[in-house]
């Protein structure tokens, strides 16, 4: 039996969800299910380890492939060789031809932290993505206004799969959901194979064993459509608290379809609060918007990922400055000089380009690039032997300066809210006060307040985080929001139940998702 659909099939919904695609998902589900599910389990056991008191190391039975200095990852992939400025974004209709219009390197086509799993979005994502890569992409705003693909050269599309958590419960496999992973790589990878190399950026792996699970996927997808082996390439988000103690077995498991690591740091920050989140002082960030990229244990896994990159022959690419544009001329002039500070570090460390949220930012990232590469496509030559990072390094969060503020928690409060009220409506991006927000980023906003609460955190004016305070920000927050349609009472219960239940959810999308149609 083949995929089975449980969901409304719109115009042109049978070009994605052929039989034979359906067939080819229901082929790889049925092979990797049982190991997606292990492997989650997994995780759910090494945090046990962490919350009984364990810490995070370096692996004792991978210390052979750190210490083999031997192998490389494969070359750069056509497309992939240089990117120095990668723009991330849905893969709305709209949005999908500004991408590709943007000037940028590589597009981030975005299926998981910018997007809402809403049924519609996901597939008629597959469709526009189907149809920029033909080229033939168009499309008429409401109020008329015509978008078409202009000439010259476009960016390499990357596809971000949902990550192994997400289940698809519109696709049924056996009478069960399948991994939204699966279901995003392989109708991509299936529709596009003929017309261009499919590629993809892997988001919130917690362990090499996680890529080696994707690896025998690429292997088995590869074999089925008939592709040669390492057309598939995939870069890896380095997002997890786990993930940065196996930088260099990530790589070598993926090595033959490596297209190197990225330094996903809003959903980094997120697991550093996730998983050592009753440890106390030692792991306690001060408010989420005073955390830079040049903190002890930051700038520890930014040098150590550029370092582990470059031995390795693998791209090291940047993270997301989410300054976005702003129509106040001096708001606007602020986002873009944080941004080139960020960009200039970054380029300055080694980095082989970056991330932008915001068409208006690709020309400032190149140029920052530019500065620092020149006519080279790349740095990977940039081996940054200096670098030594060590564990003690990475769990350094104790020295993170700032502090926790009644204005820190109330921020939070209220990007918890907007973001899950614009989530479900079907956004997964949205711009609030000048910053753009999307999964990772209120993942953070919503644990902060979860921790804060049940640790009874001191604020720096000397009131304790209690239920009461919370539930009192929450009102005068809802009040300042002044909330008119939308699903604006969902939004605030969900946000509730996950800041005061006494069990923390582990993603924030996994109770959201339930109260999708
Ligand atoms: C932590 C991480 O995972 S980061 C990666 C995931 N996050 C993202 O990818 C976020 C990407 N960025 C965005 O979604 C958007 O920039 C937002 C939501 C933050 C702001 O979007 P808007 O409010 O539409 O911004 P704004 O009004 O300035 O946009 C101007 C134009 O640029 C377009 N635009 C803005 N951002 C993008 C983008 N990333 N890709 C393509 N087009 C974009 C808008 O669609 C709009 O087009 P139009 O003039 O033709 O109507
Ligand atoms: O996905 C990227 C991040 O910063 O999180």
């Amino acid at each position: 039996m083949s995929a089975q659909v449980v969901a409304p099939l719109h115009d042109r919904y049978d070009e994605i969800l052929t039989p034979a695609a359906l067939e080819f998902l229901a082929g790889l589900h049925r092979r990797f299910e049982p190991r997606r599910r292990e492997l989650l389990a997994a995780r759910d056991r090494r945090y046990a380890e962490l919350a009984a008191g364990g810490t995070l190391d370096f692996l004792a039975e991978t210390k052979d492939v750190r210490e083999d200095e031997s192998w490389r990852v494969a070359s750069p992939a056509p497309g992939l060789v240089d990117r120095r400025a990668e723009i991330t974004g849905p893969t709305d209709r709209k949005m999908t031809i500004n991408a590709l219009n943007s000037g940028a390197k590589v597009w981030l086509a975005d299926h998981e932290d910018a997007n809402t799993p809403l049924w519609e979005n996901m597939i008629e994502g597959q469709l526009n993505l189907r149809d920029a890569v033909a080229g033939t992409i168009s499309f008429t705003s409401p109020e008329g206004k015509h978008y078409r693909l202009t000439d010259g050269p476009r960016p390499t599309i990357v596809v971000r799969p949902r990550g192994w958590h997400l289940p698809e419960k519109h696709i049924l496999v056996d009478g069960q959901p399948v991994s939204g992973s699966l279901v995003d790589f392989a109708l991509y990878c299936f529709h596009n194979h003929h017309a261009t190399r499919p590629y993809f950026y892997l988001p919130k792996m917690e362990s090499h064993l996680e890529a080696r699970l994707w690896n025998d996927v690429f292997l088995h997808a590869q074999e089925a459509l008939g592709l040669p082996r390492g057309t598939i390439r995939a870069t890896v988000l380095i997002e997890t608290f786990p993930a940065a103690f196996e930088m260099e077995e990530i790589l070598y498991e993926l090595r033959e379809h490596s297209a190197g690591l990225n330094a996903g740091r809003w959903d980094y920050m997120f697991s550093v609060i996730k998983k050592l989140r009753t440890h106390g002082d030692d792991f306690l960030l001060p408010d989420r918007n005073s955390v830079t990229m040049t903190v002890p244990f930051m700038r520890a896994y930014t040098e150590l990922l550029v370092s582990t990159c470059h031995k390795r022959g693998a791209h090291a690419i940047g993270g997301m400055a989410a300054f976005i544009p702003s129509k106040d001329e001096a708001v606007n002039a602020a986002a873009f000089e944080k941004v080139r500070g960020d960009k200039t570090r970054e380029a300055n460390d080694g980095f082989d380009g970056s991330w932008v949220a915001h068409p208006a930012m690709v020309a400032l990232c190149t140029e920052v690039f530019d500065g620092v590469l020149g006519d080279r496509p790349n740095q990977l030559g940039n081996t940054r032997d200096d670098v030594r990072v060590t564990a003690a390094e990475l769990l350094d969060v104790r020295s993170t300066p700032g502090a926790v503020t009644e204005a820190g928690l109330r921020s939070n409060i209220s990007v918890g809210v907007r973001y899950l009220e614009a989530w479900l409506r079907g956004t997964g991006a949205v711009g609030i006060n000048n910053l753009m927000e999307d999964a990772a980023t209120a993942e953070i906003s919503r644990s902060q307040v979860w921790q804060w609460l049940h640790t009874a955190v001191r604020l720096d004016d000397g009131q304790v985080v209690d239920r009461a305070l919370v539930e009192r920000l929450i009102d005068e927050e809802m009040a300042a929001i002044a909330p008119e349609g939308g699903r604006w009472a969902e939004a605030r219960a969900l946000f509730t139940e996950m800041a005061l239940a006494d069990e923390f959810a582990e993603f924030l999308t996994l109770p959201a998702y339930e109260r999708m149609p």
